[in-house]
């Protein structure tokens, strides 16, 4: 195992060092749905240190909808509960323009989740006005120089368009729907297929949609150098298991659960925007993040990517990669996906 990355990764293995944490400013993290079950897991890891480190100071501001407001007091009352070193403030408002003053980040969660039996498509148009709404507010209050925007609520990508487009004076490279979730349920899946570590895994990515059409790609993906495909060499098992498995995963956790997945979720955030503010070590990770255009998505869509981050938190997307036919023919079936979602919901785009 590479150790270096596992430390560089792990910020709870010096959780007790907390040596640093007078040095610097707190960054402001607003958090949109934050009493729902993702925002319960994720607020804590945020101020415990889990996404920005043992030595950085967080605000929380938290948002919520009127009738949510008296449990996001009581999900506050336990965060003081835990006196975390870290957590220099907790906003609780229902107001988007309190919630994104000058935020550094802003993770938006809140949404309504798919309940069982239920398709994303009709998640779409009720989605939809919440993030116009959110877009609007981010471009009035966030700070434009720092931000980070990291979309889960679902169908993530396309609200992730309508946030976007809703704040024009924001550059939108700096708006993204997650698909980390996608990639990690992939590396886990992998793991136990190879016998090896998650750690190991290299070079995987998701192209695409965070939904059913999104394309798990191992194609590139190598264990110490040696080819995914020639270790797993089992076309059948990629095909007709691992890929269906991962697209299907939410569906899966909600028909055990009765409820949509949400201590991973929190976790692949958590991931994420870690990963896009402290680099990824030369590994690849997938994001969904403003196309202009590469291997032929509409540029504009939110479409999930090979993306390699620097550690100065400069994401790029893995260039050159040639896709085989099968790729290419799945790689058109979410971005055809997508396009269809910005199509319906195109009226409510400025
Ligand atoms: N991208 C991913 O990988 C991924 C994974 C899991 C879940 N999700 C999605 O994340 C979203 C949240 O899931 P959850 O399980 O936490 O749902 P939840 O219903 O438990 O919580 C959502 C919270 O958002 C709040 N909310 C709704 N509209 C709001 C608004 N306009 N402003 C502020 N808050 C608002 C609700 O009051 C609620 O507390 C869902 O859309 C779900 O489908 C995405
Ligand atoms: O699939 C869903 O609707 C929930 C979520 O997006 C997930 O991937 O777990």
């Amino acid at each position: 195992m590479n150790m270096n990355r596992y430390l560089v990764r792990n910020f709870s293995s010096a959780s007790n060092l907390f040596v640093n944490a007078k040095g610097k400013q707190p960054v402001r993290i607003a958090v949109t749905g934050a009493s729902g079950q993702i925002g319960y897991q994720l607020l804590f890891r945020i101020a415990s240190g889990s996404m920005l480190g043992p030595d950085q100071p967080v605000i929380l501001q938290c948002l919520e909808l009127p009738q949510a407001m008296n449990a996001l007091k009581g999900v506050s009352m336990e965060l003081d509960d835990c006196a975390f070193p870290l957590l220099k403030g907790i906003v609780q408002t229902d107001d988007p323009n309190r919630a994104f003053a000058g935020a550094d980040y802003a993770l938006l969660v809140g949404a309504r989740p798919r309940s069982k039996g239920m398709e994303r498509g009709d998640l779409l148009k009720a989605n939809a006005e919440i993030f116009s709404v959110q877009g609007k507010a981010l471009d009035k209050n966030a700070n434009k120089d720092t931000l980070r925007v990291l979309v889960v609520g679902n169908p993530a990508n396309t609200n992730a368009l309508i946030a976007a487009r809703n704040a024009p004076s924001i550059d939108p490279k700096r708006f993204s729907a997650m698909t980390r979730l996608d990639h990690n349920r992939g590396l886990a899946q992998l793991a136990e297929k190879t016998g090896s570590s998650v750690t190991d895994i290299e070079k995987f990515c998701i192209w695409g949609n965070h939904s059913a059409t999104q394309y798990p790609d191992i194609n590139f993906g190598s264990i110490n150098g040696k080819s995914l495909t020639s270790i797993i060499n089992d076309d059948e098992w990629v095909k007709k298991n691992f890929i269906p498995t991962v697209q299907q995963r939410g569906a899966a956790i909600i028909a055990a659960r009765g409820l949509s997945s949400a201590a991973s979720a929190a976790s692949a955030a958590i991931d994420h925007m870690r990963d896009w503010t402290y680099g990824t070590n030369g590994q690849w990770t997938s994001m969904a993040i403003y196309s202009e255009g590469e291997y032929g998505a509409d540029k504009g869509l939110y479409f999930s990517y090979p993306v390699i981050v620097s550690p100065n938190g400069k994401y790029e997307i893995v260039k050159g990669l040639q896709l085989d036919q099968f790729s290419k023919e799945r790689f058109e079936k979410t971005r055809a996906e997508l396009v269809e979602e910005m199509t319906a919901i195109k009226e409510l785009l400025p």
